[in-house]
């Protein structure tokens, strides 16, 4: 589960093995504070576990307007070294007490979509929720590196970043937009098609995280079978880019990804905690304000980002494109702006 770098590290379900002689100096390596925003709900319930079975963690708030105290009242009696508390909004000052100086805020809190819904559709819903959440993040957490799963992402980020700048406490290097499951699709679908290990796969997932947001790189992957045909590759970036329609449809109305979700989130907080702990290389994609198409006013874009103490370290080039992945990036561009200028415009 454990982000690929170059140190080596124990994995989170190795904690289970950890939990009694050891566990006091592993956590005084990497003592971290982590919240969960939703973590009653279908991702937060098994990412709240995912986090739990991480070492890094030492202390797990687990906050949502329900369920969060059962939940946290489970998960505390795995014995690994963490701390577990749950926050509901009946408790005074619920939000600030589950916030105050935590390193990693994760807001998996929004509806999820029913089965000919688009992401877009849950915005009127899920934007009133991430901007709430974010005002207090803003207040009672801003040194947190806060990581947006809730969706529509290609919005709910740019929201995030409103309501910080409101509160003039925004900080571009600690906002990510979870695109983490876009990224081990990829590597699962492909390895289906190349016959691989889905762990040694690895695709430039370029964009945003929704539809023809996603773009996948397979132009850049070496050793695609001779034989794949157009129709198979076409097949596999649609694939990539709607795998969520998949799950949606095969839930039939009971919400969307939930645990492959989870478990992104928790291989994402991972890797960002990795990144404060100045671990080399830490090196994931990540829907980010970045620089590679702001003079078109895209502010964000999905691409690979080195992690480091401070958040994002460096932003990388996504590299050469086929003319195809050229065209399917134009299109990109032209539903991320909107996308974004929509997140912004609900702050305003
Ligand atoms: N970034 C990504 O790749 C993915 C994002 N998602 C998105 O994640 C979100 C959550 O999905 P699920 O967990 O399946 O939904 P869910 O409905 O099972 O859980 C959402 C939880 O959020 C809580 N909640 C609602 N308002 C809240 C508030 N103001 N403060 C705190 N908690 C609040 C609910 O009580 C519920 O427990 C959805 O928007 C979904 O579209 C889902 C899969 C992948
Ligand atoms: O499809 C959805 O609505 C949930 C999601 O973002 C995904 O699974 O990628």
């Amino acid at each position: 589960l454990t982000t690929t770098h170059t140190q080596s590290k124990p994995t989170m379900l190795s904690a289970l093995r950890l939990t009694s002689k050891r566990s006091f100096s592993v956590a005084a390596v990497n003592p971290y504070k982590v919240a969960v925003l939703g973590a009653a709900g279908g991702i937060g319930q098994p990412l709240s576990l995912l986090l739990k079975l991480n070492h890094k963690v030492t202390d797990l708030r687990l906050y949502d307007i329900k369920n969060a105290k059962g939940v946290a009242t489970d998960l505390s009696h795995i014995p690994t070294n963490s701390t577990v508390k749950g926050y509901t909004p009946d408790q005074p000052d619920a939000l600030r007490d589950a916030l105050k100086d935590t390193d990693v805020v994760l807001i998996p809190a929004g509806v999820p979509r029913k089965p000919g819904m688009t992401r877009d559709d849950l915005f009127n819903i899920n934007a009133g929720i991430v901007s709430g959440l974010a005002q207090n993040i803003g207040e009672f957490a801003p040194q947190a590196a806060i990581c947006v799963i809730s969706n529509p992402v290609n919005s709910t980020v740019p929201i995030v970043a409103q309501e910080l700048k409101k509160l003039g406490c925004y900080n571009p290097k600690k906002l990510f937009g979870v695109t983490t499951l876009d990224s081990i699709r990829a590597s699962r679908f492909i390895s289906e098609i190349k016959e691989t290990d889905p762990t040694k796969e690895a695709v430039n997932v370029i964009g945003g995280h929704s539809g023809i947001t996603i773009i996948p790189i397979l132009s850049q992957q070496k050793e695609m079978p001779k034989t794949i045909t157009k129709e198979q590759k076409d097949a596999l970036i649609h694939r990539i880019q709607f795998g969520g329609d998949e799950v949606v449809k095969a839930k039939d109305g009971a919400g969307s990804a939930t645990l492959s979700m989870a478990f992104a989130g928790a291989k994402f907080a991972d890797a960002v905690m990795s990144g404060l702990n100045n671990e080399k290389d830490v090196i994931v994609s990540s829907f980010v304000d970045s620089p590679i198409f702001k003079d078109q006013g895209i502010d964000f874009f999905a691409s690979k980002i080195t992690l480091g103490p401070q958040g994002v370290q460096k932003i990388h080039e996504y590299g050469q494109l086929s003319p195809e992945e050229n065209e399917m990036l134009e299109k990109c561009k032209e539903t991320l702006k909107k996308n974004i200028e929509k997140g912004v415009n609900f702050v305003k």
